[in-house]
């Protein structure tokens, strides 16, 4: 295969000649770039109120957000949200109709062809179905964007060998890609992502094929490569448990708008649309099924509350605090702690019963106290 349509496998560009000034330039500027004083904007993706339409779909709008230089930002949404289409704005594969994008504090909107292609060098992709050339080998496919890049190949069996160690891949390098597990594949993904060392690592998707033992040990290896290279990551998904796991800042979008955003201790103990609270309903404590059934609001038998409350150290153990200073008052039905960024978020459900108004008042007194958010869900007779 030929360099121009090694590009063309990679990159995906439109025009042969822009393909040709690509190669040609894109090692000038990726040495340029390492230089810059890009290097320490402290944004390195910055979106500014931007919008993209296809005939009635609006399938961007109005959106404006951040990845900061370092962090791990997850952006979620449901099928058809937006995006694939926010990806390829990104990476200069769509244009928006309003709006601007910078990567590194240089703007991409209206750019030539040629000049994306150097732009994209700054962003290293990982997709869901890993797109590895499947007539190479893993050495010669994490070396690809490092021989697009100009590299020669001294520096490039240096740099593979490097990023095969970083992965854990070190005793695949002469395998193709249909020897290796769907995990191995992924790695190489990365390796290859991360070859010519860019500013931010796009992951669409990346654990969406992949099952959960694997899923794990991918996003430890992104947490991992995040905390000891710095590297920022712009994590795309569908499934709140990716975002729990590595994420340091979440979006929501949905309908092509950001409709959330904040830390993922935040948005997880306090989400402020319904579609939040129904993206995080599978990792959410639920009442027994035989339970939720039988709830009706006509106040009778035992009340069931839902309780939930996010505090960092020792005030995490609120629900231990509870059972001690209010033993025997209230039953503990489901729910307990978990752990994010520091922050215990605590969700329960409790129930008292209707007849022993004292004690209802006095746990709802008390989580009160606590600055618990409590919410009657309903009540079950008692004989039933
Ligand atoms: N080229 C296109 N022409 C027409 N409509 C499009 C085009 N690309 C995207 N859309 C529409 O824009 C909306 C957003 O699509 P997009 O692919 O960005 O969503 P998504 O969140 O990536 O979905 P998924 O998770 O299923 O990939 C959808 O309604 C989609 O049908």
């Amino acid at each position: 295969m030929t360099i121009i349509s090694e590009i063309d496998a990679h990159f995906t560009a439109t025009s042969a000649d822009d393909k040709k000034a690509a190669a040609a330039g894109v090692n000038a500027f990726v040495r340029a770039e390492r230089t810059s004083a890009a290097d320490d904007a402290e944004d390195v993706v910055r979106l500014h109120r931007v919008s993209r339409r296809f005939g009635t779909t609006q399938a961007l709008k109005d959106v404006s957000l951040t990845v900061r230089r370092g962090e791990i930002l997850g952006l979620i949404g449901r099928s058809g949200a937006g995006k694939s289409t926010l990806i390829r704005c990104l990476n200069g594969l769509e244009q928006p109709d309003d709006g601007v994008i910078e990567i590194e504090g240089h703007a991409i909107t209206g750019l030539s062809e040629k000049a994306l292609q150097s732009v994209r060098s700054r962003v290293g992709m990982v997709f869901q179905h890993f797109n590895l050339l499947s007539a190479k080998t893993v050495e010669q496919n994490v070396a690809l964007p490092l021989k697009i890049a100009g590299y020669d190949k001294a520096r490039r069996q240096a740099r593979v060998a490097e990023l095969l160690a970083l992965v854990g891949l070190e005793d695949k390098a002469k395998n193709y890609p249909a020897a290796l597990s769907g995990g191995q594949k992924q790695r190489v993904g990365i390796a290859r992502a991360l070859a010519a060392s860019p500013a931010l690592l796009l992951c669409d998707e990346a654990t969406s094929a992949l099952d959960p033992e694997t899923t794990r040990s991918i996003l430890a290896l992104l947490q991992s490569l995040n905390q000891t290279l710095g590297i920022t990551i712009l994590l795309i998904t569908h499934e709140m448990e990716v975002i729990k796991k590595i994420a340091h800042r979440v979006a929501v979008i949905n309908g092509g708008e950001i409709i959330e955003e904040g830390p993922v201790w935040q948005v997880f103990a306090h989400p402020q649309s319904q579609l939040t609270r129904t993206l995080l309903q599978g990792l959410l404590p639920q009442l027994p099924e035989a339970l939720a059934e039988r709830l009706t609001p006509v106040r009778q038998g035992e009340a069931i509350y839902s309780v939930h409350y996010a505090g960092q150290g020792r005030q995490g153990e609120i629900l231990t605090l509870m059972a001690a200073e209010l033993p025997g008052q209230f039953r503990l039905i489901q729910g307990g702690v978990d752990h994010i960024q520091h922050y215990a978020i605590v969700r329960f459900f409790f129930s008292v019963p209707v007849d022993n108004a004292a004690s209802e008042q006095a746990v709802l007194h008390w989580l009160e106290q606590h600055q618990a958010t409590v919410e009657l869900t309903g009540y079950v007779s008692s004989n039933a």
